[in-house]
C-alpha cells in the first residue's frame, strides 16, 4: 500500500459486550459503555509503524502488526481485498479499559475494530453485513462481535454453510497465522445474521470481575458436544421469553430471573469458576431488591447482574462470594447498554 497524498487521522471505538445473558449461549450479546479507542494516523512520511497501547493489557499485548489482534484483523481483511500490507507512515495508539480474558468481550472489541481499521485503511467500504462477514471469519461466534458491531440486545445466528463452501474456510486460527500472507480468502457472503431487541432503558448491567483470567477458548473447551432434549428444550423456552421480558417496562423480576438460567454452559463451567453456583442461587430478587437476573458474563470469570437500583449492594454480595471461596480480588463496573455499537470517524 502506498502513503496518501494528504494525511488522515481517524478515531475507531469499539464497545465491550456481554454475552450469553444465561440461556442464549452464543446467541445474545449486549454492548456495554466500555470502549476500546483507536487513533490512527496515515502520514504521508515520517516513521514506518508506531503502535503504542494504554490501558488494560499493556504489559501483555503484542504491538508488532503480525502479532497484534487487532492489526491481524487489519491486515486480513486488507489481504482479502488484495492489499498486501499497511500503508508506510502508521501510527496507532490502543487506549484498552476492557479488562482481558474476563468474559467482556475484549476479544471481540479487538476484532471488531481491527476489521474497521482494515475497513478505512483500505477505503473498502465494506456494508455493515460484509463487515461481520470478516469479523466472523476470526471470532468464530457471532454474539459478542454482532453486539460490538451495531450496538445494542442483539441475538445472532450463523448460516449453515454448504461442505463446499466450508471447504475454503480456513480455522480462525490458521487464517490468523497466516497474516500478513497475500491475497487471503474472502469470507462466504451473509455468514452473519442480526437483529436488535428492545431494552428497557432503566436496567444497568453490572459486572463484576475477579482479578483472575479464564481464556474463552478454554471455557468452551469443557462444554460437551451433545446435550439432552431436556436440557435443549429448558434453555429454548427461556431464551424466548427472556428476548421480550428484557424489553418490557417496568421489567418483571420474577420473570427474568427464571428465564435467566442456562443448562447448556453455566453447569460445565463451574469448575473453572470458583463460587459460580453459589452466586447463581443464593442472589436473588428476593433478597436484592431492583435485582433482576444474575449469570455469567460470556465464557466468564466475571459476573453478570441485571438490575434497576441497588447495584452496590449486589455486586458487593457477589464479590463477598467469590471472597468465601478463594478469590480475594476482585471489581465491579456499574455499565449502561449502549446503542451506538463501533465507530469510524474521521478528526
Ligand atoms: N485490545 C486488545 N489488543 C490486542 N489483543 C487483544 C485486545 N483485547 C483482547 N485481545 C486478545 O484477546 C484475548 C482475550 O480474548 P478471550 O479469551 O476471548 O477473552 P475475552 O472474554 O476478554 O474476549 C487476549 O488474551 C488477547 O490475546
Ligand atoms: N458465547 C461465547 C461468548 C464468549 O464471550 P467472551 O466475552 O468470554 O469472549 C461463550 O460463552 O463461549
Amino acid at each position: 500500500m502506498k502513503a496518501p497524498t494528504t494525511p488522515k487521522r481517524f478515531r475507531i471505538k469499539s464497545p465491550c459486550s456481554t454475552a450469553n445473558i444465561g440461556p442464549g449461549f452464543d446467541v445474545l450479546g449486549i454492548s456495554l459503555s466500555l470502549y476500546l479507542v483507536l487513533d490512527v494516523e496515515v502520514m504521508t512520511a515520517g516513521k514506518t509503524f508506531e503502535m503504542t497501547y494504554s490501558g488494560e493489557g499493556a504489559k501483555d499485548v503484542p504491538l508488532t502488526p503480525e502479532q497484534n489482534l487487532i492489526t491481524k484483523a487489519a491486515l486480513y481483511v486488507l489481504s482479502a481485498n488484495g492489499i498486501s500490507n499497511l500503508p508506510p507512515f502508521l501510527k496507532i495508539h490502543v487506549h484498552n479499559p476492557i479488562p482481558l480474558g474476563r468474559g467482556l468481550g475484549s476479544s471481540g472489541a479487538a476484532v471488531v475494530s481491527g476489521v474497521l481499521l482494515g475497513n478505512a485503511l483500505g477505503e473498502l467500504k465494506l456494508s455493515q453485513e460484509r463487515l461481520l462477514d470478516y469479523c466472523l471469519m476470526i471470532e468464530r461466534h457471532p454474539d459478542n462481535v454482532a453486539a460490538a458491531l451495531v450496538g445494542g440486545f442483539v441475538a445472532s445466528y450463523l448460516s449453515e454453510l454448504s461442505p463446499e463452501v466450508l471447504k475454503g474456510v480456513p480455522t480462525s486460527e490458521s487464517l490468523l497465522e497466516s497474516v500478513p500472507s497475500p491475497n487471503l480468502p474472502q469470507p462466504p457472503h451473509g455468514i452473519g445474521h442480526y437483529v436488535r431487541l428492545g431494552w428497557a432503558k432503566e436496567i444497568k448491567a453490572v459486572a463484576i470481575v475477579p482479578q483472575f483470567k479464564l481464556a474463552t477458548a478454554k471455557a468452551r473447551s469443557v462444554l460437551p458436544d451433545q446435550y439432552s432434549r431436556h436440557d435443549v428444550i429448558f434453555n429454548f423456552q427461556r431464551l424466548a421469553v427472556l428476548t421480550t421480558a428484557l424489553g418490557q417496562s417496568p421489567p418483571s423480576p420474577g420473570l427474568i430471573f427464571n428465564a435467566m438460567q442456562d443448562k447448556i454452559h453455566q453447569p460445565y463451567r463451574k469448575t473453572l469458576i470458583p463460587g459460580l453456583p453459589e452466586i447463581l442461587s443464593t442472589i436473588t430478587p428476593e433478597k436484592y431488591d431492583g435485582l433482576l437476573g444474575i449469570c455469567l458474563s460470556g465464557a466468564g470469570p466475571t459476573i453478570l447482574a441485571l438490575a434497576t437500583k441497588n447495584f452496590d449492594e449486589i455486586a458487593k454480595a457477589a464479590q463477598e462470594v467469590f471472597k468465601q471461596h478463594g478469590v480475594k480480588e476482585s471489581f465491579y463496573k456499574v455499565l449502561d447498554v449502549v446503542e451506538d455499537g463501533s465507530t469510524c470517524v474521521y478528526l
